[in-house]
């Protein structure tokens, strides 16, 4: 295969690619992200489409690059990381109790081929009710700050979900039966990728 780049600095996505057994060059890009006022589903595409292309220039001419976006909604809201602990105390006290959707856009551009897919999957969570003492104290754990909805399920945020409808590595950051499709349609079986490399 080409050279596989991930243009992400997500220490949750470089974990779950890791995990695959791919072998692949970490380009983070500098795409500067804000909210605008679109659709959660075009807009996590265009975000993902934007990290992609601000990649291509730094990486080698004989690449496929991934990136990706992740935000949670709530009722027609987009949330994405929040900027300060009083946001991220704000989010959560409206995902408390009920239930959210996360949706991460994948783009992939083959650089060889000019070949570019982006696609979208959602995942449905159901909170518990939270107490304003829980969610201080998890705001305190630091854990909130770097992630869209101020939460992390693999982690301490996992504590609150009490289960979900979907694929569970979307909510990470990237959902990976997504990534081995939207791969497939580019003609690349990550599967037999990995194990031609001895994986
Ligand atoms: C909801 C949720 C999000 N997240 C993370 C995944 C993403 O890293 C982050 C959403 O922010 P993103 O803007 O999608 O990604 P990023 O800024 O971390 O990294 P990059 O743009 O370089 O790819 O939230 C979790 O880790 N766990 C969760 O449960």
């Amino acid at each position: 295969m080409k050279r596989l780049i991930l243009a992400s600095s997500s220490p949750r996505r470089i974990e779950i690619l890791k995990n695959l057994g791919l072998e692949f060059e970490v380009i983070p890009s500098n795409f500067e992200e804000s909210l605008v006022d679109d659709q959660p589903q075009r807009l996590v595409c265009k975000l993902a489409e934007s990290k992609a292309k601000d990649v291509i220039s730094k990486a080698p001419s004989d690449s496929i690059i991934i990136a990706a976006d992740t935000v949670v909604v709530k009722d027609k809201r987009i949330f994405g990381k929040p900027k300060s602990q009083n946001e991220a105390y704000e989010m959560l006290r409206e995902l408390s109790g009920s239930s959210h959707k996360v949706v991460t856009g994948i783009c992939i551009v083959d650089n060889i081929n000019e070949l570019e897919v982006a696609d979208y999957e959602e995942t449905t969570v159901y909170f518990k009710e939270l107490s304003d003492d829980e969610i201080w104290n998890y705001i305190k754990t630091g854990e909130p700050i770097d992630k869209a909805g101020a939460y992390g399920i693999q982690s301490l945020g996992g504590l609150f979900v009490k289960k979900i409808d979907g694929c569970y590595f979307n909510v990470m950051g990237l959902p990976v039966y997504k990534l081995y499709t939207m791969m497939g349609e580019l003609g690349i079986n990550i599967l037999t990728e990995v194990v031609k490399n001895g994986k």
